[in-house]
């Protein structure tokens, strides 16, 4: 599915904290949004996700308003993890993911064994299928971030939204959830701080300051040293690495 903001502005109280912004992801590939703290990530994220509404502007599945699409109906096409998703404390990590399933069944449909194969599949693919049965408050903050990736999948969506999905993970796991993702014929947006990492698995960027979009497109157009220095205020080197030939940046600190 594409998705896309068109002159979207969201407003808290009297402060403007989206501010006109206008971005598109074409079906399959992933949309990297990087800004300062306090720059709009988050607040986009949930008007992309249809979690808030836009003051002006539209947010477009497939050119479709998302504001027309029922609940379950959207819930069946986006999964978003947030930054800091809450669940209740007595329940397990089986019992998270299982959530993931509730937009595709309906007070008179049965559990299947299709339920249970998808619920599996997300397990393994976050790397937590020996911690099903493990209460959700005694996890770690990374296996919890998993966690609540597995539930998104177990959505089967066609368009995932996550917010820094790496911010709590270990290096590997880092890699491991970015290439998770990379692997998923799944639109996605992914709001991330680490820009080495972005610029390994995003296809595009979008840069946020103050609300407002700096400027999209690939990395390789997006990540120069002057974007750097001008939005994020620090130096830096930027090269292309002999490893795997994408952008390397340095930080010269
Ligand atoms: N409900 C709200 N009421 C008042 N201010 C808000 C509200 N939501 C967000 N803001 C402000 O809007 C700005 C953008 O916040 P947002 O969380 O979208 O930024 P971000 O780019 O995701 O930041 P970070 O990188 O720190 O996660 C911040 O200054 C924040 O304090």
């Amino acid at each position: 599915m594409t998705l896309a903001a068109n002159a979207v502005r969201w407003l808290a109280g009297r402060k403007v904290i989206v501010d006109g912004v206008s971005v598109s992801v074409e079906p399959g590939q992933t949309l990297g949004l990087i800004g300062p703290n306090g720059s709009g990530k988050s607040s986009l994220i949930r008007l992309l996700a249809g979690l808030r509404a836009p003051a002006e502007g539209d947010v477009l599945l497939d050119n479709r308003k998302i504001a027309g699409f029922g609940r379950r109906e959207l819930a069946r096409r986006v999964a978003v993890v947030e930054q800091h998703s809450m669940t209740e404390a007595n329940v397990t990590v089986l019992d998270v993911v299982k959530l993931g399933r509730t937009p595709h069944r309906s007070a008179l449909s049965p559990w299947t064994g299709a339920d249970d194969e998808i619920v599996e599949d997300a397990l393994v693919r976050v790397g937590l299928t020996d911690r099903r049965d493990q209460f959700w408050h005694t996890l770690s903050g990374g296996e919890r971030q998993r966690v609540q990736l597995a539930r998104a999948l177990a959505q089967s969506p066609s368009v995932l939204i996550l917010d820094e999905p790496t911010n709590h993970l270990d290096i590997q796991h880092q890699i491991d959830i970015l290439r998770l993702v990379e692997d998923l014929s799944v639109t996605t947006v992914v709001a991330i701080h680490d820009l080495n990492l972005a610029a390994r698995f995003c296809d595009r960027i979008a840069v946020l300051s103050e609300g407002k979009l700096i400027t999209c497109g690939t990395p390789t157009e997006i990540l120069t040293e002057q974007m750097i220095a001008d939005v994020f205020g620090v130096e830096a080197h930027v090269s292309t690495s002999a490893h795997h030939g994408r952008l390397h940046i340095q930080f010269l600190m």
